[in-house]
């Protein structure tokens, strides 16, 4: 197959990688927007800044050209990017004939005069921009490092359309990475998108050693409001049960490669928000998107209390100590409503 991955950051790059080293051949054209890092990779063969120390495959080809002119000539087209822009690119691949995928998690985080709407996840994004495509997501429990290394890693290709889940499985499985097929793409998007959210809360959590515990709760009732709000969508709620639901909030909420969960950590050590993003270099998604998870909650009427105490926390509304106080102090409620 030929690939082309629009987006050189940390995943974009480790996924790449991946398909460049199937047994089976495919090429990959690793696309990046800034000609600086295009001439640095060409040079280096290594992503110096996101993944440093790992080598690219041979068939791995690095790209500054036009998007589009790459992806008209490939048979997938991941987007890489983060949650950001991929109006943007999405927009730049209208009439796109292969299939495309994107790996962003997330709602949008502002409101866009120009589409009169807010908060949109990555599908409804692409129904309103580029209605043609055929199109979808590959999401799932998966830091960027180990992917890149080759450890084992489990993900889910989710699309309503068949011919973009087998295009990713052709592309990406293999033996160190197995790739599920789901149809449900309003699950899979609304989990990868709050469990970025809810590992700001267990990071602050550990982060002030409130113990296991609570982090375990924090899970476990993050999980529950996670899925009211998918199943409000329309998802399924079997899927918040498998790998982009609890797979990736299990992921995302204990492990430290997380940049959202270290967001929690620092902000527990009493950086500001700014400082926290600032020192990670990476995207962490979830300070993007929990103010449009708790306005799309509300919106259909969904309690989400571990949501709206995050965004209480990132706008400043709430001081670390104090949140754990908010939640504890809610009243006495069924376990399953
Ligand atoms: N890193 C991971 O382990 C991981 C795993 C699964 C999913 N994701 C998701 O994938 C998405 C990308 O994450 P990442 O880790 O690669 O981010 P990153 O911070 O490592 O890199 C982001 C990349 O996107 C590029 N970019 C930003 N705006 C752009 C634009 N307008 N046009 C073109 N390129 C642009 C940046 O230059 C950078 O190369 C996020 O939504 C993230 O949640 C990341
Ligand atoms: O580093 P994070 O917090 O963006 O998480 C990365 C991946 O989404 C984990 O699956």
């Amino acid at each position: 197959m030929k690939i082309v991955v629009l987006g050189a950051g940390a995943w974009g790059t480790a996924l790449a990688m991946g398909a460049a080293r199937q047994p089976g051949g495919h090429s990959v054209a690793l696309w990046a927007r800034d000609g600086q890092q295009v001439a640095d990779m060409q040079a280096r063969r290594q992503n110096a800044r996101y993944l440093p120390g790992i080598d690219f495959p041979p068939a791995l080809s690095v790209s500054g050209a036009d998007p589009l002119a790459l992806a008209r000539s490939a048979d997938l087209v991941i987007v890489a990017t983060p949650m950001a822009a991929l109006r943007s690119m999405l927009l730049a691949l209208r009439g796109c004939p292969a299939p495309v995928a994107w790996l962003c998690k997330g709602f949008e985080a502002v409101a866009s005069a120009d589409s009169g709407s807010y908060g949109l996840l990555a599908h409804e994004v692409c129904a309103q921009v580029a209605p043609d495509l055929i199109a979808g997501v590959l999401s799932g429990p998966s830091f960027a490092q180990e992917v890149a290394r080759g450890q084992p890693t489990a993900l889910v290709a989710a699309s309503r359309h068949a011919l973009v889940r087998d295009a990713l499985v052709a592309a990406f499985h293999s033996p160190s990475l197995r790739v599920y097929a789901n149809d449900d793409i309003v699950g899979v998007e609304v989990g990868g998108a709050v469990k970025n959210v809810l590992a700001i809360a267990t990071g602050l959590c550990d982060g002030l050693n409130l113990g296991l515990n609570a982090r375990a709760a924090l899970i476990t009732r993050g999980l529950a409001e996670m899925t009211r709000l998918g199943v409000a969508l329309g998802a399924r709620p079997d899927t918040f049960m498998g790998l982009s639901g609890m797979g990736d909030l299990v992921l995302t909420a204990t492990g430290d490669l997380s940049r959202n969960r270290r967001v929690g950590l620092l902000l527990a050590q009493g950086q500001t928000l700014q400082q926290a993003v600032d020192s990670l270099g990476h995207v962490a998604e979830g300070v993007y998107c929990a103010r449009t998870v708790a306005q799309r909650a509300a919106g259909l009427g969904v309690d989400m209390p571990i949501t709206q105490a995050v965004v209480a926390l990132l706008d400043g509304q709430l001081a670390s100590a104090d949140a754990v106080g908010l939640l504890m102090g809610r009243d006495p409620a069924s376990e399953l409503r």
